[in-house]
């Protein structure tokens, strides 16, 4: 039997860098796969149905949560957001480690449901660079930016519930703090059944 793949799961504020941490460290590490989510919000220039998130409508993403499809879902700024559960289990199941990211109120619905979750927290190094990269991104408009400052407000203060921090100021160091992080997770005592069968700890 292939050994089971770490189940991950990664939040932060909109605009701290996840997208940006995750694509680096995702050319940098193999066997690790990113789940790709169904949301109701609207494409941004550049994003591909399929590729970066799955474009439903709300009839469409609510019927799929409603027959049991998704292992978590939540309501983000006004749109819905959800993992599909079918290429989770296939991937975790073939021994690869899959990254959820997805947001707080999510993670806990994760991490209630799959207690052997990885939970990781990325932080910006303050609120005014958050502001920042959020506002330099332009990918949103202000009425959005400001919502999203807001909720960020909020998530920060969950950050507690979470395994691991990582302070995103600079892309590398944060990637590499991630990689060490996974790392140390499979030489966790937590997964000591699975250890036993099967030396996770490389
Ligand atoms: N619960 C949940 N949240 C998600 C999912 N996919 C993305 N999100 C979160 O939804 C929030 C908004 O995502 P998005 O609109 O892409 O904006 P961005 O994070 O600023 O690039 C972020 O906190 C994401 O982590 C998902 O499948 N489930
Ligand atoms: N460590 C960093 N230092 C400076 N800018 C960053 C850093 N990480 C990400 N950014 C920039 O911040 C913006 C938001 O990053 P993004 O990955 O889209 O965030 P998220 O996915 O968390 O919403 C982007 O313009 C990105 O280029």
């Amino acid at each position: 039997m292939t050994k089971q793949g770490l189940l991950v799961v990664i939040s932060g504020p909109s605009g701290v860098g996840k997208g940006t941490v995750l694509r680096s460290f995702m050319a940098q590490n193999e066997n690790v796969r990113l789940s790709i989510s169904a949301t109701t919000r609207s494409p941004r220039p550049g994003e591909e149905d399929g590729v970066h998130y799955y474009f439903l409508s709300r009839e469409r993403f609510l019927e799929l949560a409603g027959s049991g499809g998704m292992l978590e879902h939540a309501e983000y700024s006004g749109n819905y957001y959800g993992t599909p559960r079918d290429m989770v289990q296939r991937e975790l199941d073939a021994g690869n480690d899959v990254i959820l990211e997805i947001d707080v109120q999510g993670a806990m619905q994760v991490k209630a449901a799959r207690p052997d979750a990885l939970m990781v927290f990325i932080l910006p190094p303050s609120m005014a660079e958050l502001t920042r990269r959020l506002v330099d991104r332009r990918t949103e408009d202000e009425v959005t930016i400001n919502r999203r400052l807001a909720a960020a407000r909020g998530e920060l203060e969950q950050a507690h519930r979470y395994d691991y921090a990582v302070v995103n100021d600079n892309i590398e160091d944060a990637v590499e703090k991630l990689a060490a992080i996974l790392r140390a997770a499979k030489c966790s005592t937590r997964y000591l059944n699975d250890f036993i069968n099967e030396v996770q700890c490389l």
